[in-house]
């Protein structure tokens, strides 16, 4: 699809939308064209499990690290064979609508990207109704923050959300560190068939358990913010991907944050991955000879 049929820039294509196709838009499973909705949620499911099961049978590993004081505030690293002095760190926020997924499904990239000596490490936060949006967002910052305490002289940190997680990368990107006590070495972000303006979401199911009200959404949406916010490493590169068979609004909203991003002074760059659902562009990363899995490495280690 081009980008061309999902609107023109300054429209607001989601505001003329009925209620029921505005629901349908913002359910990725609906747009699965393999498999049922039903059958795409659960393979997904199966796939994180099984990429978890064997990550945490075959790699060096430390489980359910407390990076806070909360009972869900708890990462998992997974590391590579060899020992490497500046190790680059791979962080992973899962995808589910801020409501469901956990870090014990989700280790899907951990295989390829160890076994070339990155650190892999995935990320629990409360998902709604338990946290709110602000929680997670503040969460996912003291996760950031954690990692560069722990391992000051990391080879570069890397944030990659899927989904509701790639909305949590994002907000990354306007985080202040300084209130964190600690300036993260963030080389790069990969943001994954995301969604960076929460209003429409307000208007759909998914807000029964979020409930965010305008103001929610709006503070928390790095659309309407990411231009004005500045690098703190200008070579940190920043990645937005969607699938060729994610939704409409799915491609309108990673278009119109990159093309954000690159009236603000981020070094941005935009992909449309061929042939793959919103799901399969996450489980694909389970293959070393993945596309994907294949930029992130070049990223890594240009
Ligand atoms: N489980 C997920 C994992 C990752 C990303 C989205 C989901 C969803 O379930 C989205 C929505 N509820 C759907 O039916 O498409």
């Amino acid at each position: 699809m081009a980008i061309s049929d999902v609107g023109l820039p300054g429209e607001v294509p989601w505001k003329k939308m009925s209620a029921e196709e505005l629901e349908n838009q913002y359910r990725p499973s609906q747009w699965v064209v393999r498999l049922g909705a039903e059958e795409a949620l659960r393979t997904y499911s199966q796939i994180g499990i099984e990429a978890t099961r064997r990550a945490r049978a075959t790699r060096k590993s430390l489980l359910h690290v407390p990076y806070g004081d909360g009972e869900g505030e708890k990462v998992d690293i997974y590391f590579p064979d060899k020992a490497a002095e500046a190790l680059p760190f791979f962080l992973f926020f899962h995808g589910g609508y801020w409501q469901s997924g956990s870090k014990d499904e989700s280790a899907f990239m951990v295989d390829p990207l160890t076994a070339q000596g990155v650190a892999v490490v995935i990320v629990a936060y409360d998902i709604a109704p338990k946290g709110t949006l602000d929680q997670m967002v503040d969460q996912v910052t003291r996760s950031v923050a954690f990692v560069q305490t722990r391992y000051p002289s990391n080879g570069g940190i890397y944030l990659c959300g899927h989904s509701a997680g790639a909305h949590l990368a994002a907000m990354m990107l306007l985080a202040n560190w300084t209130k964190h006590g600690v300036t993260p070495n963030l080389k790069g972000f990969f943001l994954v068939s995301g969604v960076f303006d929460l209003e429409p979401i307000m208007y759909t199911s998914q807000n029964i358990a979020l409930q965010l009200t305008l103001e929610d959404a709006q503070r928390n949406s790095p659309q309407l913010k990411v231009a004005q916010a500045q690098p703190v490493d200008p070579i940190c590169r920043v990645l937005v991907v969607v699938g060729q068979f994610d939704s409409p609004e799915f491609h309108r909203q990673s278009w119109e944050f990159y093309q954000t991003l690159c009236q603000g002074e981020w070094k941005a760059s935009f992909e449309q991955l061929h042939d793959v659902d919103h799901f399969e562009i996450v489980e694909n990363l389970t293959q070393k000879d993945n596309v994907l899995t294949q930029i992130i490495l070049k990223t890594i280690f240009q």
